[in-house]
């Protein structure tokens, strides 16, 4: 069997059996050839002793021959390649040719079936414990089907389809041999102080790389949950938060913390535009002092020690809709300001909607936020306006919390995922207060922090002279 590039091997209908599991049988004849002699010679011999310890070695050495040949047969059965093989064979993923290959006897041309072609599967194993099965597309009779095997490989394999990379030249199949599993949040004592959003225990990634959020889910589909576990990651980094909830639900409920109040927690069209223009004065604030000179190129909010400054906005569509073209024109600028420059002033904004809708949020601006959810199940296009157009079976969603996820520069397509579960003895709002009020959160940033806030009352006058 040939190693491919990027450490993937070759599975092809000609691929051979690997020498070892392929002569194990004649070795472990041969030990035990070797032995039987072994054992009738001291058979023959007089001394007990000597007779003794020839039989126990030679019965250790075959019973350890033996498990070796059962292991080593086991683990090649239950290999890939095996399994490639045989599911090539058994769906004739081959193509065959009557060809001549001699003679008879009797003078007339001998022709026999060969198999002159066959489908190429590559595969490996990857850290994460994840199963690669590339399906090459060569284009020969088998490329128009190769993204086609999803069921079958799943059926081979016993393992859902956690992924698939449909590309031009091979259609990629990815299983995980070690499910990913939920968070369980729980409470956590603040130990030190990083700019990670955990997602699941293998999903995760930092906002100075991933920034902003976008979260789509009908009612009922975990949004508000969910957006709590983002908020104590936030938090736990250090980070500013301004709540934005225009039904005065249970978000709302954050401004009886110490330190967020009216004026980081707003559910009025009038709050809602000011905690908007504060934010992207703060942003334009920071760009003005630490993103002007040609040293800061490449930089971004962390090497400044400045904390991230998040804005999580529930029912963006429900407040827009609801307000005069003035505020909507505004609000809308803030918000697409927000998040085409916000990246590394470390502004970020987390985004909530019932259901993605071209009109609320467009293509490009999509695009450019860096993790993107949808939650229970979603029609054909609330899929695309959420994901851009992709080319995967999006699989009904049974479990409450259950979804898909997309993280730029982690996933070339939306995979699933189940959201952190919040147990009933868990109390958020307790939760926040511990780790709002914690003297760990990011103390270097507290100077910086202040000339934020400084920004943001600058940003209160000017709005109320408007
Ligand atoms: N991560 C979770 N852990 C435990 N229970 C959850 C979780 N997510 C959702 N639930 C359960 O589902 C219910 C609905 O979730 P949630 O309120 O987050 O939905 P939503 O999408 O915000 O709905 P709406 O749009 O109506 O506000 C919760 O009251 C809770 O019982």
């Amino acid at each position: 069997m040939k190693k491919h590039k990027n450490n993937f091997k070759k599975v092809s209908y000609f691929s051979k059996t690997p020498v070892f599991p392929r002569f194990s049988f004649l070795l472990i004849t041969i030990v035990f050839l070797i032995g039987l002699a072994a054992f009738t010679i001291n058979y023959f011999s007089h001394s007990n002793v000597l007779q003794f310890f020839c039989s126990l070695s030679i019965l250790i050495m075959s019973i350890y021959f033996i498990k070796s040949w059962i292991l080593i047969r086991k683990e090649y059965n239950s290999s890939p390649l095996k399994k490639l093989k045989r599911f090539i064979k058994e769906n004739k993923l081959y193509e065959e040719d009557i060809r001549e290959v001699g003679t008879n006897e009797n003078g007339s041309i001998k022709r026999r079936k060969i198999v002159v072609n066959s489908i190429y599967f590559l595969y490996k194993k990857t850290e994460n414990n994840e199963l690669i099965i590339r399906a090459l597309k060569r284009a020969d009779r088998f490329s128009d089907k190769a993204n086609s095997y999803e069921t079958l490989l799943s059926a081979l394999f016993g393992l859902p389809l956690y992924k698939k990379i449909d590309e031009i030249t091979y259609c990629d199949y990815i299983f995980e041999l070690v499910p990913d599993e939920r968070i369980i949040l729980s409470h956590n004592p603040l130990k030190k102080t990083d700019t990670t959003i955990r997602v699941t225990h293998k999903i995760f990634y930092d906002i100075s790389k991933v920034s902003h959020g976008l979260l789509v889910g009908s009612t009922g589909s975990g949004k508000s949950f969910y957006v709590n576990s983002k908020i104590l990651d936030y938090a736990r980094m250090g980070a500013e938060l301004y709540i934005v909830d225009p039904k005065s639900a249970d978000l709302s409920l954050i401004r009886f913390i110490e330190g967020f109040g009216e004026k980081r927690v707003a559910s009025k069209p009038n709050q809602i535009a000011r905690i908007l223009r504060e934010v992207n004065e703060i942003m334009e604030n920071r760009y003005q002092k630490h993103f002007r000179e040609v040293s800061a190129f490449g930089k971004t909010f962390l090497d400044f020690s400045l904390p991230p400054v998040v804005i999580v906005i529930d029912e963006w569509a429900a407040f827009i809709q609801g307000v005069d073209k003035k505020l909507h024109d505004e609000c809308s600028r803030y918000l697409l300001q927000l998040i085409l420059k916000g990246r590394a002033s470390g502004c970020f904004v987390e985004l909530i909607l019932q259901r993605p809708d071209t009109s609320f949020i467009e293509g490009a601006v999509r695009d450019s936020i860096g993790c993107r959810i949808a939650l229970g199940n979603m029609s054909k296009q609330g899929y695309e306006m959420c994901f851009g157009s992709t080319d995967i079976d999006y699989k009904t969603i049974t479990v409450k919390v259950g979804g898909y996820i997309q993280i730029d520069g982690q996933h070339n397509s939306p995979v699933y995922f189940e959201t952190p579960l919040i147990q009933n003895n868990f109390n958020f709002l307790e939760e926040l207060q511990s780790i709002i009020s914690h003297p760990l959160r990011n103390p270097e940033s507290n100077r910086n922090r202040e000339a934020d806030a400084q920004a943001s009352e600058r940003s209160v006058r000017v709005f109320s002279i408007n």
